[in-house]
């Protein structure tokens, strides 16, 4: 199980830098493949930045989703942000953020979008239905929209590729939106195809006011009902998530030129999901949407190829 704040907090001696930066390692290649693998293709300095961020997410999310996730109190996720307050003040509290207080200091990034990831975990706290589309952006963009713009600070911005030689006094494109963008597509994602999984906990994230354009009622989405509605329903749903994804392609040329590939790398694999779901016939209920390990490594070539041309 993962290690989840201490309390009372209490003084102890913590593991070095780098012993810190292999935790994170293990947790990522544990949890996630998908990201382990795209992080393999970035340069050896951005690398552990990457795992050390995700370590923190990761951690964040199992607070409210996790094992232990039935003792977690608006209050665990004050203390949770003061720890956090702490690591970008230099002094970790804990084993897996010793890592991030290093990245924070080698990559300077805004406090803010890990606050919003915070505020994102109380809304699952509280809420298990999203009436508009609306309101679950929101959701979408703390969970996960905001993991874009931590993960930009690390991958860097082409500078070349962003101004005009003859305009050198421009202020270089930032593309804040794709990046956000890239989140939501995967949150997206991950909510198409843990629909299954979210109702056997009470959950639904598909906006209510989508089900009912289609006619379609909480009781059916609890039965695990397959029929031209549902079908309708996800079809508009997995269109939706691929408008994302095509907003986020258009900002990867501008991210320096040796994160271009593992970003299209993820990219092809989470939206690869979606293609698995309309090969499953839409059924999110009882078949799990994967894709196979040997497919993730076969479109990596593909993803190199599009990192050079795009
Ligand atoms: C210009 C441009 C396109 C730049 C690229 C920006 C970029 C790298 C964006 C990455 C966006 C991204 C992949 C976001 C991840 C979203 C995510 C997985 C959110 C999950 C939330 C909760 O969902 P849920 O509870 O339904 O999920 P589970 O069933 O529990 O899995 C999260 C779990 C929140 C926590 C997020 C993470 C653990 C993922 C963190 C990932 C990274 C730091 C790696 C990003 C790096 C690369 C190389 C893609
Ligand atoms: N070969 C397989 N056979 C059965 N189930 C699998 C297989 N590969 C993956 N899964 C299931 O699908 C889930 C998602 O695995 P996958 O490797 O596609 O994505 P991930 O990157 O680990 O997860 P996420 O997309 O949530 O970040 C795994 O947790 C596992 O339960
Ligand atoms: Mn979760």
């Amino acid at each position: 199980m993962l290690q989840l704040p201490d309390s009372p907090p209490r003084m102890k001696t913590l593991v070095s830098v780098d012993e810190s930066y292999n935790l994170c390692r293990h947790l990522i290649a544990k949890y996630s493949t998908t990201f382990y693998l795209s992080t393999l293709l970035l340069s050896k300095e951005k690398r552990p930045a990457i795992w050390a961020i995700y370590a923190w997410c990761r951690r964040t999310d199992e607070l409210v989703d996790g094992p232990a996730s039935a003792m977690t109190t608006p209050e665990t996720l004050d203390l949770w942000e003061q720890q956090l307050e702490a690591i970008f003040a230099g002094q970790p509290k804990d084993n897996f953020d010793v890592a991030l207080a290093d990245t924070v200091q080698r990559f300077p990034m805004d406090i803010q979008p890990f606050r919003d990831m915070i505020a994102g975990q109380r809304m699952d706290l509280y809420r298990s239905r999203y009436e508009t589309f609306e309101e679950l952006y929101l959701y979408c963009y703390r969970v996960a929209g905001t993991v874009g713009l931590m993960s930009t600070a690390v991958m860097g911005l082409d500078t070349t590729r962003n101004t005009a030689p003859w305009n050198r006094e421009q202020q270089p494109y930032v593309p804040i939106e794709e990046e956000i963008a890239l989140g939501i597509a995967k949150q997206l994602t991950n909510i198409l195809r843990d629909v299954g999984e979210d109702a056997r906990r009470g959950r639904i994230y598909i906006p209510l006011e989508d089900l009912a354009r289609f006619n379609y009622t909480e009781q059916d989405l609890f039965k695990g009902v397959i029929d031209e509605r549902w079908r309708s329903l996800m079809r508009f749903q997995i269109e939706r998530a691929r408008q994302f994804y095509t907003k986020a392609e258009r900002g990867i040329s501008y991210l320096s030129a040796d994160a271009r590939w593992p970003v299209w790398a993820a990219l092809t694999h989470y939206s690869g999901i979606l293609s698995i779901i309309e090969r499953n016939d839409y059924n999110a209920f009882t078949q799990r949407a994967y894709v196979p390990q040997w497919q993730k490594l076969r479109s990596l070539p593909l993803a190199w190829m599009r990192s050079q041309v795009f």
